[in-house]
């Protein structure tokens, strides 16, 4: 098994700060749930995932907190839909442990599935549904009856502005109708996670703006909303606790001031960690770019 450098501190080389005497390194934060005791959302161990030759998760070991709005960043191929694929029991791991609500994902998949929303990367959704049918059957597969589906379905579909589409087919949905709709069927249960894949991509501002009213008021409640991005501003300005992927590691965790520690923004402590050096094209390269044709 390859060395696994990250650690709690995220003292791995890639930019922390280690300095124990003078200020805690990033991610030094207590266990997830080691002030009041109670359980992690999610808990990780050792974590790993290899695609032939390409690791793509190096064996982690993460605790998310509940209740928290959570941000998983890192650049592309880090490795976090890998991660959270793993996580929600759609991928199963090569080695590592994974517990939600204290529920082992892969020994008690039943229990935890009852527990968990995901709105999945490449979500794939009945097409020749209308997206309210669409709710219908998920709640129906959820158990909820009848009556409290519709509740449901009507609420969600008016808050997230689909209501004058609810009886069009999923396969004529824009690329934001179906994040949408997918949104509603993940939290149309009441999880107590949610796990979102790039929720906001394809999405427009007003829609955004709404998505995102609907998250702070359901966490709010006590729930955690765990969402990939790459969009360091939103993450900044919606998450409360974050981990940063890079090279299928992570590289920090903890508060998003543990995470920024000293940097002027969550951008500029990304770079940082990531180690963005070097990518950046120099006077030689791409020298044909933008000359003469
Ligand atoms: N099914 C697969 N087969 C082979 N390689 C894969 C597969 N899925 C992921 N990988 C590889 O694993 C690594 C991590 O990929 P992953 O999709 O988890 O990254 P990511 O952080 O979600 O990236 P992005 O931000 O670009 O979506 C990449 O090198 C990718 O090429």
């Amino acid at each position: 098994m390859p060395d696994q450098t990250q650690s709690s501190g995220g003292t791995d080389g890639a930019g922390t700060v280690p300095s124990a005497d003078v200020a805690p390194p990033r991610g030094a934060a207590p266990p997830a749930g080691g002030v009041t005791g109670a359980p992690a959302a999610v808990r990780v161990e050792g974590l790993w995932k290899r695609f032939g030759e390409q690791i793509a998760v190096a064996g982690i070991d993460l605790e998310l907190p509940a209740g928290r709005f959570i941000g998983l960043v890192g650049p592309n191929g880090a490795g976090k839909t890998t991660t959270l694929s793993m996580v929600t029991g759609l991928l199963r791991p090569d080695m590592g442990r994974i517990e939600v609500g204290g529920h082992d994902v892969w020994r008690d998949p039943v229990e935890v599935k009852s527990r968990i929303g995901v709105l999945p990367e490449g979500l794939r959704l009945f097409e020749r549904l209308s997206g309210r049918e669409l709710l219908a059957y998920n709640g129906r597969l959820r158990g909820l009856p009848g009556a409290e589906v519709d509740k449901r379905a009507t609420q969600l579909l008016d808050v997230l502005d689909l209501a004058g589409a609810q009886h069009k087919l999923v396969v004529d949905y824009s690329t934001g109708m179906r994040k949408k709709i997918g949104l509603a069927t993940a939290l149309l249960h009441n999880p107590e996670v949610l796990f979102l894949d790039e929720p906001f991509e394809g999405v427009d501002p007003v829609s955004a703006q709404t998505i995102r009213g609907v998250l702070e008021r359901y966490t709010r409640s006590g729930a955690t909303v765990v969402f990939s991005s790459h969009v360091m501003e939103l993450v900044e300005s919606l998450c409360d606790w974050v981990a940063v992927m890079a090279a299928g590691r992570i590289r920090a965790h903890g508060t998003l001031a543990e995470v920024r520690g000293d940097a002027a923004s969550l951008q500029d402590a990304f770079l940082e960690l990531v180690g963005a050096g070097g990518r950046y094209a120099t006077e030689d390269s791409l020298d044909w770019l933008g000359g003469a044709r």
